[in-house]
């Protein structure tokens, strides 16, 4: 079926464009038609009505133009891309064109003060290049990488919401990119990916000299960037200019943490989302939404560099010893606005009145920031540099500019002046003084007549219809004079005009169209001229938003007695009296020492349920993340060696997303972890085995031990449920044992935790303890510690470890006797009646497998009465 009219235009405009919607611009209001009205309709809750067109009829459904902005928002951030078609006057009517598309990466609009990236990928000569920008602030970077797997955890670390991937880039790798972000994958030109093409849109946009000195040597790198800028500039969104900057960097100069770890550690979200409980949410005491941006990419991208981690630190620990100063600064800062985002605002022509003014009051803060800084303790401290950084000259001529333009109080629209302060143009102050003269004349209209005609009830008003008229009282009509002409009878009066009333009518219409052009035209001149700024605007953006983050440090390490960390390259983990950042703002915590060094990098953490082995190991991956991002550390004293990556396996988190397995979930995380961790990552393994049977569990967490033990020999921390594995330490040079201590045996008293870490294995598992606590039936609890009794003899198990001399030694650890003999056979032991039944085998199989807590008491007594008759049977 084919459409005329408007529908028909509304249907070629949007064969134009691979957007997924069009919003087309019809007089006062924005439309969108037939199948896009019904899935806007559903998404948006509009309402839908139907539109005759050349006789068929299409759904339609619109907003006013006004109005336009939410709704777009709403679709793009659902993940939709929308395309805009805007009606403007030719010289027979009107006609409409596409003018741009928003998409989840370009939206300007959004409210949410979170960076918004928007990722190109491309894959040259064997390399990934990756560029990221933040079209709201500016911010462009781009790296490049060699391994696929670096990409994939970049990009969960940026998190971006848009994803523009080149023609070289695989299906696989874009789905490992989703897996772990919303972003939403858009197609774009392939031919914007050229390295070539590439290369002169980036020549362009940054000048020789700036693309010499990032050194994009690396055509992957150009390809990524060129492409980026190419695809941003054909959504027409208009802030090209904003992008001043093009940092290169390398993905070494960050600590390696993939989406599982940030989600483990809770660093931005708890696992059950939200903010509130997260490290962020916690220790954010920042007080602008730049600082809050800066504090969440420190702690989403912790450093490597001990250059850089000394250097917050200093400021940071500046920071605590000045209190007073501090509250300055932050009170200073409390008045900032978002000067990236608004330099970007003001480079696509979006930034109104009051965005302008709000620049100005936050360039007026600079100097009282500067002298905050540089007149008090803080003069010394590297918080000096970087408020000297952005050009306060060039800061205060934009502001004093600012300042002689901008009216005080501006109207929220920019066409109908009272923009322009006067005295900042003649042509202007010379309009508003004939406009004034004229206004004075017409106010002074109605004493002047009363007076000459006599009548009392005069007056002189304005309305849209009638223009300027006099208005005189039924009762005095017959006074009025031959020179008034009626023009209007109401119930108790009626309306006049005068030649004279007319002309100065004419007059002052006249005036005001000129003034509301004018200023106008100065508003946008003003307006490019701060969007030629946007490189000061970003720099002293920049310098708030990073005086606001180490203040927010520094404000939560006084708090909570905090201690700066010495952070040393590389070297050991010790760490005395620490503390979970977030645990401890909730709970009376008991603080622990971690002591990660080399001759016993890798602890094997062991405790009953609930003791707090969990929370031990993420105290100690934070305290790293904590020291490494520039922040003091929850505890007395510490002193962290710089890692490469902190690599998570916690247990708890059931995820049967993508249909997986929770063990195969389990186990995709460790294969990862095997592979990417190197000698100078921290590692935290959490019951890594629990989720299959028990002696598939055992193989695999030792195995893995020795593997993280002997292959990679990084730092390690792994709690686990199964005893067995204590005995390692016997035999792993750097394995040692710690636990959590309780007080209680656990079989006939009750226990207490203690919280404390202790040095050691635990001597049992108190799960069943665990069970009567929890009111599983005595019964139950008690044939359970019969049948746990019966489990002490077991099989052994070969362990090996790599000797000094490169020769591999192997042992056999026997479980009944928990200990190990010596030897190269690594025969099982005969001992105490040799190999277990199958029956006993599997009974023990599913005792190990089965979860008292999600275990009905009821379906309990059954399997154990199960359990009895097949040993029974067994036995036989
Ligand atoms: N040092 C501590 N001081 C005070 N409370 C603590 C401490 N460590 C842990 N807790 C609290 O103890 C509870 C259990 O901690 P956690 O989850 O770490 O135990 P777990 O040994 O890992 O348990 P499971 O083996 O069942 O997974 C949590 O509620 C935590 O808040």
């Amino acid at each position: 079926m084919s459409a005329d009219g408007i529908v028909g235009e509304f249907l070629a405009l949007k064969s134009e464009t691979d957007a997924d919607l069009l919003a087309m611009q019809c007089g006062d209001f924005y439309e969108f038609f037939a199948e896009d009205a019904e899935f806007v309709g559903d998404e948006l809750d509009l309402k839908v009505s139907e539109k005759s067109s050349h006789g068929s009829t299409y759904p339609m459904a619109g907003v006013p133009v006004d109005d336009l902005t939410p709704y777009l928002k709403a679709l793009v951030e659902r993940g939709y891309r929308v395309a805009v078609a805007d009606q403007y006057e030719t010289e027979d009517g009107h006609a409409r064109e596409i003018t741009r598309v928003v998409t989840p990466g370009t939206l300007l609009e959004t409210t949410d003060p979170a960076a918004q990236f928007l990722a190109t990928i491309t894959r040259v000569d064997g390399r990934y290049g990756l560029a990221l920008a933040d079209v709201t602030t500016g911010e462009f970077l781009v790296t490049t990488a060699t391994a696929e797997s670096d990409v994939v955890a970049e990009c969960h670390r940026f998190d971006p919401v848009e994803v523009v991937p080149g023609p070289t880039v695989d299906a696989d790798l874009l789905d490992q990119i989703r897996e772990g972000t919303d972003a939403t994958v858009t197609d774009h030109d392939d031919s914007a990916f050229a390295p070539g093409r590439a290369e002169r849109t980036l020549r362009e946009q940054f000048g020789e000299a700036a693309l010499d000195s990032v050194g994009l040597d690396d055509r992957a790198g150009v390809a990524a960037a060129g492409a980026l800028l190419t695809y941003v500039e054909e959504t027409g969104v208009g802030v090209l200019d904003a992008m001043t900057r093009l940092r290169a960097y390398d993905t070494d100069d960050h600590l390696n943490l993939d989406a599982t770890t940030q989600r483990n550690l809770e660093l931005t979200e708890t696992m059950h989302g939200g903010s509130d409980g997260s490290l962020l949410g916690t220790i954010d005491h920042t007080v602008t939404s730049a600082g809050r941006r800066r504090l969440r990419e420190w702690l989403t991208r912790p450093s490597r560099n001990r250059a850089v981690i000394d250097r917050r630190l200093d400021s940071v620990a500046a920071f605590t010893e000045a209190a007073l100063a501090r509250d300055r600064v932050r009170e200073i800062l409390d008045d900032a606005y978002d000067l990236e985002r608004l330099a970007a605002r003001a480079t696509s022509g979006s930034a109104d009145a009051s965005d302008l003014l709000a620049v100005r009051e936050t360039l007026a803060l600079l100097p009282a920031l500067a002298e905050a800084i540089e007149d008090s303790r803080l003069a010394d401290s590297p918080l000096a540099d970087i408020v000297a950084d952005p050009d306060r000259e060039a800061a205060a001529s934009l502001r004093a500019e600012l300042d002689e333009a901008l009216a005080e109080d501006p109207p929220g629209t920019v066409t109908e002046g009272g923009l322009i302060r006067r005295g900042y143009d003649a042509e202007l102050d010379d309009l508003l003084d004939r406009y004034e003269s004229a206004q004075e004349w017409l106010d002074n209209l109605a004493g002047r007549e009363k007076e000459r005609t006599g009548i009392t009830h005069l007056q002189v008003d304005r309305n849209k219809t009638d223009g300027y008229y006099i208005q005189v009282g039924k009762s005095e009509t017959g006074a009025v004079p031959d020179d008034y002409r009626e023009i209007k009878t109401l119930k108790n009066s009626r309306r006049y005009t005068t030649e004279e009333l007319d002309d100065r009518e004419r007059e002052v219409l006249r005036l005001e169209e000129a003034r509301g052009e004018l200023e106008y035209d100065l508003f946008t001149e003003l307006r490019e001229r701060v969007a030629a700024h946007a490189d000061l605007l970003q720099a002293v953006g920049r310098t708030l938003a990073t005086v606001d983050a180490l203040a927010s440090l520094a404000t939560h390490a006084a708090s909570q007695d905090w201690c700066r960390p010495a952070v040393v390259e590389p070297g050991p983990l010790v760490v005395e009296a620490g503390r979970h950042p977030v645990v401890e703002t909730t709970t009376d915590f008991v603080p622990n020492d971690v002591d990660l060094r080399e001759d016993r990098g890798f602890l094997l953490v062991t405790g009953p349920n609930m003791s707090g082995k969990s929370t031990y190991m993420r105290q100690a991956a934070l305290i790293v993340l904590l020291a490494q991002a520039g922040s003091f550390v929850p505890a007395r004293s510490a002193t962290v060696g710089v890692v490469d990556g902190i690599y998570t396996r916690v247990g708890a988190l059931d995820e049967l997303a993508g249909g997986r397995s929770t063990f195969m979930v389990e186990m995709s995380e460790l294969s990862n972890i095997l592979h990417s961790a190197t000698e100078d990552s921290l590692v935290v393994l959490d019951e890594v085995g629990r989720g299959t049977a028990t002696y598939d569990g055992i193989s695999i967490a030792w195995a893995t031990t020795e593997y993280i033990h002997n292959e990679i020999g990084c730092k390690c921390l792994f709690a686990t449920h199964y005893h067995e594995l204590t005995a390692l330490a016997d035999h792993l040079p750097r394995v040692e044992n710690v636990h959590v201590a309780v007080a209680g045996d656990g079989d006939d008293e009750d226990i207490t935790f203690l919280r404390t870490i202790e040095d050691g294995p635990t001597d049992r598992s108190y799960g069943v303890h665990v069970a009567d606590l929890a009111g599983v039936p005595s019964p139950v609890v008690d044939r359970s510690r019969d049948v746990l009794d019966r489990l002490r003899e077991d099989r052994a198990i070969e362990a090996r470890g790599a000797e000094s001399g490169g020769e591999t030694k192997q042992a056999v650890f026997d479980l009944s006797s928990g200990g190990f003999r010596e030897g190269s056979e690594a025969e099982p032991t005969e001992s105490d009646g040799g190999e277990l039944d199958p029956a006993t085998e599997s009974v023990l199989d599913e005792l190990e497998g089965t979860s008292v807590a999600e275990t009905s008491p009821v379906d309990l007594m059954a399997r154990v009465r199960e359990w009895q008759e097949r040993l029974e049977e067994g036995e036989k």
